[in-house]
């Protein structure tokens, strides 16, 4: 380790750290590795350098005031194989990434996700409603992860085509009526390949010995996967992008954000071929997200019956049992807006956020910030901090109500923000809004709607939740759990089933270019109601 770097677990020579280096669940290393050498601390990866930050005043600092030296992203070589630098979110720092934010930032505007809730509450009254009629049933279709098929877990597939669909109609204007929506099935598949892609250890440490780059196909299984997932997430990035061009020439508009980008491509100096890894990231960006945060949510609620009884006073006091929520509501309840940040400290869906790395040396606290140097923000850690948070490990919510930042009373929190679960500085997630709303409304239905308990065994023992079950991954939520959900009563069962049926008129906007098996699951679920 050279003079001036933060401090770190001992080295060995040539491979530094990187025989200790985590293949899976880093977060939880990074943490111990953190109480033990420091809120900044770094790890030597071969000749690279990696710091990792569980420090919330050094995260503000070095994220976000000094965001311009800590922008890029650090270079992976596979990415570039599969989306020739062109998906936002791993792209290093140049003009295409700049191109994409700034476009991004243009269309994705806390005005234009106000726009789009009609959709969203549409697309919450149907996941409302496929919980209620199918809250345990196998999911049918056999592309779905074989983890995804158990009983009682119908309800991990509904909040998936929830999220997907919903993120499909604000992006390209075509919903996914079912889990086995071609579009959908065909988005889960490939990001499944690029999941397994993007997993540390999966392929040869390419960026390290780049002389890998040269190993012929034939015995690069890794090339050959890139190429598959390359061609995969093209036909399905530029088919919907066709779509939704050929709707546009029609004038058959729905205010999707890829219309919007069409029509000012040449302002926005976009060409065809980056407008369509921008709506791609966009989908990526906003399935899995949303839907790992909702079953947190819902894995807390089970796991935690005393949290959930004081969301439902709550919720019963303000909303009530002859309406649903809107998001106006969640204005007058404290215990659901903390339940809904405490979700995001208690499981962050991305507990390491996504690597960052400097563009210039920095120096922070006497220690030495390399040009080059990876930086993990460890978002997990601080979160976790028993100096910060009291009982950190336990689903509290009211710690919410008794400090702003949820922090110990006396601790200074002033240096976290709600929006840390979104990341930092320039990289901040530029889905944040729509998200929100997404995780507002249907954190607020679902806890109006349904009681969540765990299941119980043969014997009819409640079966203990474990929490800490969860996906490998750079994005993390719960493996699928089992769950008791019944509905809270039958007038708020009654009201989901008109809900669902009214927000047909707003549906059927989306529902352009369906393929005859969706034309079929519409019109009969039309009928039904
Ligand atoms: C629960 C919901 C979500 C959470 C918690 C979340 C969180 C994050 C985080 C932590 C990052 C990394 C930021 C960094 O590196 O500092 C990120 C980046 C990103 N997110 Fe989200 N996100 C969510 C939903 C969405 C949605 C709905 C979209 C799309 C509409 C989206 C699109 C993106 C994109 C494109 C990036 C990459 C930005 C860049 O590198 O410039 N996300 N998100």
């Amino acid at each position: 380790r050279e003079a001036g770097l933060p401090p770190g677990p001992p080295t060995i020579p040539l491979l530094g750290n990187l025989h200790v280096f985590p293949t899976e669940f880093t977060h939880y290393k990074f943490t111990e590795w953190a109480r033990k050498y420091g809120g900044i601390y770094s790890l030597k990866l071969g000749p690279g350098t990696a710091v990792v930050l569980t420090n919330a005043a050094a995260v503000k600092e070095l994220m976000d005031k000094r965001s311009g030296s800590t922008v890029d992203r650090p270079a992976m070589h596979v990415v570039d194989r599969v989306t020739g630098g062109l998906n936002m979110g791993l792209a290093r720092y140049n003009e295409t990434w700049s191109t994409l934010r700034r476009t991004a930032h243009a269309v994705l505007t806390p005005q234009a996700s106000v726009r789009h809730l009609p959709i969203q509450q549409a697309e919450a009254s149907q996941l409302l409603h496929d919980i209620l009629h199918q809250p345990e049933a196998r999911p049918s279709h056999s592309v779905i992860p074989a983890s995804f098929v158990t009983d009682n877990q119908a309800f991990f597939t509904h909040i998936r085509r929830y999220s997907n669909s919903t993120i499909m109609s604000v992006i390209y204007g075509k919903r996914a009526p079912r889990y086995e929506t071609p579009e959908t099935i065909a988005f889960f598949n490939v990001q499944h390949e690029w999941d397994a892609i993007l997993e540390p250890g999966s392929t040869p440490p390419i960026d390290l010995i780049p002389i890998l780059k040269y190993v012929p196909e034939r015995w690069a299984k890794w090339k050959r996967d890139c190429a598959r997932t390359r061609k995969l997430q093209r036909e399905l990035y530029f088919g919907l992008l066709d779509e939704t061009k050929e709707r546009l020439s029609k004038g058959d508009e729905n205010g999707s954000y890829m219309e919007e980008v069409l029509t000012r491509q040449e302002e926005f100096g976009m060409d065809r071929e980056i407008t369509g890894y921008l709506g791609g990231v966009l989908i990526d960006g906003g399935s899995d997200t949303t839907s790992f945060y909702l079953q947190s949510l819902i894995l807390a609620l089970a796991a935690y019956p005393d949290a959930q009884r004081k969301a439902h006073e709550e919720i019963d006091r303000v909303v009530g049992e002859h309406r649903m929520p809107t998001l106006d509501s969640l204005e007058e309840m404290p215990y659901i807006r903390a339940m809904i940040q405490e979700t995001h400290r208690f499981r962050p869906i991305a507990p390491l956020m996504a690597p960052h790395c400097t563009v210039a040396l920095e120096e922070y606290k006497g220690f030495v910030i390399p040009k080059g140097t990876t930086i993990y923000v460890n978002a997990w850690g601080i979160f976790h901090d028993p100096e910060l948070f009291d009982d950190p490990e336990n689903f509290f919510p009211d710690r919410y109500l008794l400090t702003e930042h949820g922090t110990k009373p006396g601790v200074d929190g002033s240096d976290l923000r709600p929006t840390l679960p979104f990341g930092v500085g320039r990289r901040i997630c530029p889905g944040r809004h729509l998200a929100q709303h997404s995780i507002n409304l249907n954190a607020m239905n679902l806890v109006w709607a349904f009681n969540f308990t765990a299941d119980t065994d043969a014997g009819g023992n409640p079966i203990k939740l474990d929490t800490f079950d969860y996906e490998r991954g750079i994005l993390t939520g719960p493996r699928p759990f089992k769950c008791k959900i019944t509905p809270r009563s039958k007038e708020k069962a009654e009201i989901i089933e008109r809900a669902f049926a009214d927000a047909g008129d707003t549906f059927s906007k989306f529902e352009v270019g369906l393929s005859p098996e969706d034309k079929e699951f519409v019109a009969k679920s039309r009928v039904r109601i």
